[in-house]
């Protein structure tokens, strides 16, 4: 049977002293999802991590994992294990012997610790390098054995916190996808932390986006990016112009932005201001000709049909958006 390795978060919230680092949070994670864990520097991410972990005491609220109250449970007995930024490995001992680390602890024999410290070697692709030391591999390869080590405690929840930020961006893009499938395969749920909304959109099957302590919106990257609740949800995600409109504020995505050079219904008069070649799509930055300068949004336009009909800086042209594209916000 596969075990229940859903999370639930109930007003949960931290305080360090004064500082309010998650204030009341409310969050379900369905059992063997890929959940990512969005926002700015400073935002509560990592303090929600570790107090899913039990690195970090609860001030107040619940934390369940599997329909179970873990919240003043040990780190060891909840059925989370932590993988950090940094992958810590102990550097005098082999790859095999770092991944069979948890299992010396409780006890268990050589010959069954190292067996399943090569399975799991086997899974991340690292079974030939058993022999090695940490410093005598890459960062991507050193990632795979802290992954197999955070494995080899067999948990049901694997948190993650920016497992990608140490590595270059060609390795990053293909971890990223070595992780997605890897949970997939474990079947488990994996809470990652990230400042990337690129990261998150091609990982996660639920993006929560915080700020400031608390839950901005969560839901599928496509509902996030699609409809952004509020403005900084929209400016975050990025590719979005936030927009006043006579009914509030609306975010219109770069690529629904229409540019006309002769007026349309309900268009907006603008000015070129700048344009910058993307390689796939040209992104020209216009303003308002009524907003004033300091306004500035954004068309991202398909190279070949902006080759059809270059703009340049200081051209007068029509912006417009189709009405189901227009998203409003909540102030
Ligand atoms: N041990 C601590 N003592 C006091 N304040 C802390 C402590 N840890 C975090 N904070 C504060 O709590 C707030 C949230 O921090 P947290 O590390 O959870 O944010 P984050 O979103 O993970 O940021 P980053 O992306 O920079 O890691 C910040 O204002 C931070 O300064």
């Amino acid at each position: 049977m596969v075990q229940d390795s859903s999370l639930v978060l109930t007003a949960l919230v931290k305080r360090y002293g004064d500082t309010v680092a998650v204030a009341g949070i409310d969050l379900k994670i369905p059992s063997a999802s890929y959940c990512c864990l969005l926002g700015p520097s400073g935002c509560g991410k990592t303090s929600t991590l570790r107090m899913i972990a039990g690195h970090e005491t609860v001030s107040s609220g619940e934390i369940l994992l599997g329909g179970k109250y873990i919240t003043r449970s040990a780190p060891a007995d909840r059925g989370t294990a932590m993988m950090f930024q940094s992958y810590a490995l102990f550097p005098h001992l082999s790859v095999l012997d770092n991944v069979a680390f948890s299992w010396k602890m409780r006890g268990r024999s050589e010959a069954e610790r190292h067996k399943r410290a090569r399975e799991l070697l086997d899974l991340v692709s690292m079974g030939a390098l058993a022999q090695r030391l940490p410093s005598q591999l890459s960062g991507g390869q050193q990632q795979r054995v802290a992954l197999a080590r955070a494995l080899m405690t067999e948990p049901r929840v694997l948190l993650l916190d920016e497992p990608l930020s140490a590595l270059d961006p060609f390795l990053r893009v293909q971890m990223r996808a070595e992780l997605k499938r890897w949970q997939q395969e474990l079947g488990f749920t994996f809470v990652h932390v990230t400042h990337s909304q690129e990261e998150a959109m091609a990982l996660a099957d639920q993006v929560v986006v915080m700020n400031n302590a608390r839950i901005e919106q969560a839901g599928s990257p496509r509902e996030v990016f699609n409809a952004p609740r509020s403005e900084f949800v929209a400016r975050f995600m990025g590719a979005h112009n936030v927009i006043d409109s006579p009914a509030g504020p609306i975010a219109v995505r770069a690529d629904r932005l229409a540019l006309h050079r002769t007026p349309v219904p309900d268009a907006r008069e603008v000015a070129v201001r700048a344009v910058e070649y993307q390689g796939t799509c040209v992104l020209v930055k216009v303003s308002p000709v009524a907003g004033g300068a300091e306004t500035f949004w954004t068309a991202s336009v398909p190279d070949a049909v902006f080759d059809a009909g270059p703009l340049a800086p200081g051209e007068t042209v029509y912006a417009s958006w189709p009405a189901r594209d227009a998203h409003a916000l909540v102030a």
